[in-house]
């Protein structure tokens, strides 16, 4: 077997890794990546960018359905599913051809291709043709979808986010498990590509919503075009010929059956960390098998091993792999010189529509016993100017404020463009502002922006009644 000796080895190369790469050798170390499968990272072959390809073939298709009301009648819309998936495909690959250039930059030498397992505390093994002897690990091997029992060994028409990507055509039927982000996203934008599509949910969660309020909202205003089932239990699944039979018991315990072309597994992603020979590391893990970590360095425990991206399960999304990769890269580069690095205000957005965001501190983080109460504003969207011009005037937002220092603690929402609302939200949360200052800012007219406005003025006004008029359904965590 091969062996060699290193400052730093990453495992994955994920855009964690790659970022963890680039920021060990930026301290001169002599780094090598290790990749078990594919170059070209999850967010530009099955994630992020592929999953947006399909959402904007599907804004393209939902444009043309509700046009009537402006006076604008497109005539049949027809969707031709093999081109919509060819250009999913041809954009996807492009993105996935600059990932691949970015590999290409790093030296051969410092690539190792196979899977990686520890065989000691600074030891990794892979495949079986490497011995690496490594002074410091990263860790960023990304995270897998879960399977459910209930599915496994069924057949070729269980699928997850990972296959839908390559499907040639649309399919003419899907049941949706699950209505996290992955769920959600894709579901809806296959049901505005024609597709018939359920979703199948087991409690009554929607993408990381934990304001009850919003919740609501956004179950009214996703149920109003979608077909979601809450409440269901997957009890099993038959493959028979191009079909799969669901077999799904609601809340009141009740069995019923459907038939679908594909069944897609959106019930969440595990990270990578079960196959990887933690146990000879000798770190301290949580129940869920993650080694305990510092989000602020990434370093597992006082030890030579960091962990960032899906991996570490923190925030799994592409910004934070990015900022874990380099924290983790920085300082497994320098150590035993370990030091805190950048952390932003957290933000997440599923690319639904309207879109679904939260930023700052959760409702449910706000909610938890034992935090000082917090002062609540909110907007709805249904007569808000710009949005109601656009006929997008659904959804609802709000905001959080801490009494006294009367400081913007976060928000969560479904709303037109929220994917803009969020970042706004997000910079004044980070900038420390409080909803004082915020009010002072700029509003143009008429924009979606104004409806911020309107919740950050009832926020002010709330601050200003005091602690004791907050609701006690406002001090309720959400489901
Ligand atoms: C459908 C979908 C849509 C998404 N959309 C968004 C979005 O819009 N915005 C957003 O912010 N995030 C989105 N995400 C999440 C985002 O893609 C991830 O958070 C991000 O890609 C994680 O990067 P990573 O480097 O941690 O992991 P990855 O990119 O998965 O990299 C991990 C790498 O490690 C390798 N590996 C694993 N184990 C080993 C081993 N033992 N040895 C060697 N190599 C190994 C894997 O093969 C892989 O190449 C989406 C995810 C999905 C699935
Ligand atoms: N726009 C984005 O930023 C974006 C898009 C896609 C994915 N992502 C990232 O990927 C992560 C994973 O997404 P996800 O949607 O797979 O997970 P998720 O955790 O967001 O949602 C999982 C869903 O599956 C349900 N579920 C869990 N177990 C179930 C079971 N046994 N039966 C039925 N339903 C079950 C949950 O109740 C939930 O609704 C997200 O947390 C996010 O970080 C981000």
């Amino acid at each position: 077997m091969k062996q060699l000796n290193v400052d730093v080895a990453v495992i994955g190369t994920g855009t964690a890794g790659m970022t963890a790469y680039r920021a060990a050798k930026a301290q001169g170390a002599r780094t090598v990546v290790i990749e078990g499968a594919h170059y070209g990272t999850t967010c530009a072959r099955v994630g992020c960018m592929p999953s947006k390809l399909l959402i904007a073939a599907a804004e393209a298709a939902h444009a043309l359905d509700t046009s009537a009301p402006f006076g604008v009648h497109a005539g049949e819309v027809r969707i031709d599913g093999p081109a919509v998936m060819a250009r999913v495909q041809r954009e996807r690959d492009r993105f996935v051809g600059f990932v691949l250039e970015a590999v290409e930059a790093i030296p051969v030498h410092d690539r190792l291709q196979g899977h990686a397992r520890f065989t000691g505390p600074c030891t990794l093994q892979v495949d079986d043709h490497t011995e690496i002897h490594a002074g410091r690990v990263v860790i960023a091997t990304g995270s897998t979808p879960l399977r459910l029992p209930q599915l496994e060994n069924v057949g070729p028409g269980i699928v997850t986010s990972d296959d839908v990507f390559y499907w040639d055509d649309l399919p003419a039927s899907v049941a949706v498990i699950g209505t996290g982000v992955i769920g959600l996203e894709l579901g809806q934008a296959l049901s505005r590509l024609g597709v018939r599509v359920r979703f199948y949910a087991r409690g009554g969660s929607i993408a990381n919503i934990s304001d009850p309020e919003v919740l609501r909202c956004a179950a009214r205003v996703l149920g109003e075009e979608v077909d979601i089932a809450f409440q269901s239990e997957i009890v099993k699944a038959v493959q028979d010929g191009d079909e799969v039979v669901l077999h799904v018991r609601d809340a009141l315990g009740k069995e019923s059956s459907e038939r679908f072309q594909y069944v897609l597994m959106a019930a969440g992603r595990t990270p990578n960390v079960h196959d990887l020979g933690l146990e000879l590391t000798g770190l301290e893990r949580g129940a869920d098998g993650i080694p305990t970590f510092d989000a602020r360095t990434m370093q597992c425990g006082g030890s030579h091993i960091f962990i960032a991206g899906d991996a570490n399960n923190e925030r799994p999304l592409l910004h934070d792999a990015a900022d874990h990769g380099k924290i983790a890269g920085d300082n497994a580069g320098r150590y035993p010189d370990v030091r805190p690095g950048l952390r932003r205000t957290p933000i997440a957005v599923a690319f639904t529509e309207p879109n679904i965001a939260t930023l700052g501190k959760s409702y449910r983080a706000l909610s938890a016993s034992g935090q000082p109460k917090f002062a609540v504003g909110s907007v709805s969207f249904e007569n808000q100017g710009r949005s109601r011009v656009m006929l997008q005037n659904k959804g609802m937002l709000r905001v959080y404020a801490e009494y006294g220092s009367r400081l913007f603690l976060g928000a969560e929402m479904i709303a037109p463009r929220a994917e803009h609302l969020a970042h706004l939200l997000s910079w004044a949360c980070q900038m420390r502002m409080t909803v004082d200052q915020m009010l002072e800012m700029p509003f143009y007219h008429p924009v979606i922006e104004e409806g911020v406005r309107t919740a950050l003025r009832d926020l002010a006004t709330n601050l200003a009644q005091g602690e004791s008029s907050t609701l006690a359904a406002d001090s309720q965590p959400g489901l």
